[in-house]
């Protein structure tokens, strides 16, 4: 939720309180500490952080809570926006600003074996695997954070089908191509732009067990008879017209958004203001309703890219503006390679996509 919203909510009388999160890590090590008893959520653990005073935004207030707290200085660390979430605990209603923030070998050297704060609470750092399995208790707002955090430096997206429309039989050389040149774990996104390409989605999932993948929304893979394919499929994929058509019915929370997956998380591709906004609300019905969250926007097209040869790109900067928008991660699409990351982390990107670049 934006902070407009939370201040929207503040007019009608119901008070919200703005807290910065920082999800501290180095490489795979996570920095958690343990609420005390006394504190709201108390006894359980947290990502370092606490209230955003009046005076500040969020990014000092994340500073200030790291130093107060641990006592590490992440004024020079990049600090790369995960989302904003609002969640309602009944006695108190919260808005989140998390951030993500990987500190130097020689910070993780410095702060490895503290296991008290400044402020005498708990601190332990943990491996990311256990955390993402649930292995910690955390305020129940956490959730979606967790969710944010399985997303991988790079996603793949594929050709569309359209590209193999020289062969024999396009649909098995979509899935004999992939199947040979997707990276051993990777999240794909199955773009394939095509109807009734259940069957190749299907094919190269059974050939390629280790992958992820993102399929799109209208793709009937849900009833998937392998349940093995079916667990494969994190994420359900909305393009910026669909998103843009669900989002503009005035039965907004009964209908539109019914005709989106209920059972998994969702990506959406998003080119403008607008549609980020558009996605904010979507995330928030989501957030309400109890539904498995939107993980995550495609935001593009960053650079020129031959798959768009007329869309102009946004550029780095007017990207960043947009990204700075959105209420969850934002993953960096169009004329990218994966060496990219640094560059696109410095720009608020959690992620970079792409086709030629992302297959081996
Ligand atoms: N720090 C932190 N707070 C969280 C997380 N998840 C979550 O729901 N919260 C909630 C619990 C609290 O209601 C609120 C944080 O407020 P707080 O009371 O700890 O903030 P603070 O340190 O500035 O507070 P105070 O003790 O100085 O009054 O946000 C999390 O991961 N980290």
């Amino acid at each position: 939720m934006s902070v407009e919203q939370s201040t929207s909510i503040k007019n009608n009388s119901i008070t919200t309180v703005n807290v910065a999160v920082a999800v501290i890590h180095y490489q795979n090590q996570y920095l958690l500490g343990f609420r005390g008893t006394s504190q709201h959520q108390g006894n359980r653990y947290e990502f370092v952080g606490g209230k955003i005073d009046a005076h500040e935004t969020a990014k000092q207030a994340l500073i200030r809570e790291v130093a107060e707290e641990t006592g590490i200085n992440i004024d020079n660390n990049t600090a790369v926006k995960l989302g904003r979430l609002h969640h309602d605990y009944g006695d108190k209603q919260v808005c989140l600003q998390v951030y993500r923030i990987e500190v130097t070998a020689q910070q993780y050297a410095q702060y490895k074996n503290l296991s008290y704060g400044l402020e005498g609470q708990k601190l332990t750092w943990v491996e990311k695997a256990k955390l993402l399995a649930g292995h910690y208790d955390l305020p129940a707002a956490n959730k979606t954070i967790l969710t944010w955090l399985q997303l991988p430096a790079h996603i793949t997206v594929t050709y569309p089908l359209a590209h193999f429309s020289d062969s024999s039989n396009p649909m098995t050389a979509w899935s004999q191509y992939h199947h040979e040149h997707i990276a051993a774990d990777a999240w794909v996104y199955m773009r394939t732009k095509a109807a009734g390409a259940e069957n190749s989605i299907k094919q190269l999932l059974q050939l390629r067990p280790d992958i992820q993948a993102i399929t799109p929304d209208n793709l009937d893979t849900d009833k998937a008879d392998n349940a093995v394919i079916s667990r494969q499929i994190i994420a359900k994929h909305l393009t910026q017209t669909q998103l843009m058509q669900r989002s503009s019915s005035d039965a907004k929370e009964s209908m539109s958004y019914s005709a989106v997956s209920t059972s998994l998380p969702l990506i959406v591709s998003c080119h403008n203001a607008d549609s980020i906004n558009a996605a904010n609300q979507l995330a928030y019905a989501r957030l309400q309703q109890q539904l498995p969250p939107v993980i995550g926007i495609f935001l593009a097209p960053v650079e020129y890219t031959q798959t768009h040869p007329d869309t102009p790109p946004l550029g780095w900067q007017a990207w960043s503006k947009l990204a700075a928008l959105a209420d969850m991660p934002v993953i960096g699409l169009g004329g990218l390679s994966p060496m990219m990351y640094q560059q696109a982390m410095l720009h608020g990107a959690v992620a970079v996509a792409g086709i030629r670049q992302f297959l081996k």
